[in-house]
This record gives structure tokens, C-alpha cells and sequence, in this order.
């Protein structure tokens, strides 16, 4: 049985590598056994980040190099990720779930589905309430938007509930979840959902 592969992708500085450092413990205690890939433009520095933080074991993280160009690994030609992933694989015949990071990007990244299965789109609340509604690509493709830094909120002049309400009605009604990655607010959520869109046979 090979793992199921999701992306998660976003702006930089949306909390992309927070919200994977809330959800390793959460879907570790729900029994999944996960690795991760990242992807920054010339460094390792999420990698490094993800293996130093004791949550994970450091051999199951995996740096991709993208370059200059964050969205052409993750759609154009994802062939360093795919690459990465199945050694991933090979290393640990157990796995059940490959988190690939993106690299901080803009609204319009997106995830081949040759790459992953299903993915995750995050945007905050301290880059503007009006991201929704730019009906950036990224918003409106992923299979799960998440609202990241809902603390801020009171702090940078955002109606939270508006800008989730208008962030449901660009995808149609399609998921949209509130998170606090540094509190662990919303988190629960976000895994409930990934074991639901991929890992149900695995984890019922
Ligand atoms: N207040 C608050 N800060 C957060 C939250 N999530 C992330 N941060 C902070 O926002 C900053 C960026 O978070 P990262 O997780 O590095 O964001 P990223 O999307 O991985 O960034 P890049 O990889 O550079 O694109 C860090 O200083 C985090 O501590 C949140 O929910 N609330």
C-alpha cells in the first residue's frame, strides 16, 4: 500500500510550516505514520526547522530545492518531490501519509495532482480580509482552505467571521477551516479532515 501524498501551500508566511508543526502530534497520536517534504527556493530552512523541533524523527523530513520559481516543483514539474517522496517510501514501507510544504509563494500556486492526492490552501488573517475575495487560484482549487492566525484578528482590523463567510462563498461552499497554529486552535479540524479525504480506509 503506497502513502497517500497532500500538499500545503500558501503565501509566505502564512503558516504553512506552523500548521504542519501542530498537526505531526495530532495525527501521531491518531495512530498515522507520516513524513514530510519541503520546498524552499535555495536552502533547507523548513526542513532544518521540522527536524530540529523534536516532533518528528529528522530522517522522515526531506528538503526539496526549488529554486526561483516555488510553483514550478509543486506543478509545472514536480519531479524532485516525486522523487523525494518515493525514497521516503522505500525508507519507511509503513507510511501512510507524505506532507509535502511548499514554498512560500503567491495566490495562484498550485498543486499537480500527479503530485498529491489532495491539498491544502493557507492564507491569514494579517495579509487582509480581502484575499477571498482576489479569488486567487489557490483559494479557489484546493480541496481545504485554512484561515490561519485567527488571534490576530482583533489586531489588524479583520471581521473574522465576514472574511470566512466570504472565503465559503468563492469556493462555493467548499471547506474552510480557522486555525491558530501557534495555540493549536482549529488543528483537530484540519486532521479530522485529512484522515476523511485520504486516510479513511486506513484509519476508520
Ligand atoms: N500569531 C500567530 N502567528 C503565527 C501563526 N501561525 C504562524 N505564525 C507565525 O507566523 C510566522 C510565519 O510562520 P511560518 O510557519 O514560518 O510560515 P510559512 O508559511 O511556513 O512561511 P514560509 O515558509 O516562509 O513561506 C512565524 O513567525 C510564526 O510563528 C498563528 O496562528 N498565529
Amino acid at each position: 500500500m503506497t502513502a497517500a501524498r497532500i500538499g500545503i501551500g500558501g503565501p509566505v508566511g502564512a503558516g504553512k510550516t506552523a500548521l504542519i508543526e501542530a498537526l505531526i502530534p495530532v495525527l501521531r497520536a491518531r495512530g498515522v505514520d507520516l513524513a514530510v517534504v519541503t520546498n524552499d527556493l535555495v536552502t533547507a530552512e523548513d526542513a532544518e526547522r521540522l527536524r530540529r523541533s523534536g516532533l518528528i524523527e529528522p530522517a522522515r523530513v526531506r528538503a526539496v530545492e526549488a529554486g526561483a520559481c516555488p510553483h514550478t516543483v509543486i506543478r509545472e514539474d514536480p519531479t524532485l518531490n516525486i522523487v523525494a517522496g518515493d525514497a521516503l517510501e522505500r525508507d519507511y514501507p509503513a507510511l501512510d501519509l507524505l506532507i509535502y510544504e511548499s514554498g512560500g509563494d503567491n495566490l495562484a500556486s498550485t498543486f499537480s495532482l500527479d503530485l498529491v492526492d489532495w491539498w491544502i490552501f493557507v492564507i491569514d488573517v494579517a495579509g487582509g480580509d480581502d484575499i477571498p475575495r482576489k479569488r486567487g487560484p489557490g483559494v479557489l482549487r484546493c480541496d481545504l482552505l485554512v484561515v490561519n492566525k485567527t488571534d490576530l484578528a482583533p489586531y489588524v482590523g479583520v471581521d473574522l467571521d465576514r472574511m470566512l463567510d466570504e472565503a465559503r462563498a468563492v469556493r462555493a461552499g467548499r471547506p474552510v477551516i480557522a486555525t491558530d497554529a501557534r495555540r493549536g486552535a482549529g488543528i483537530g479540524a484540519v486532521a479530522d479532515a485529512i484522515i476523511a479525504a485520504v486516510l479513511f480506509d486506513r484509519h476508520d
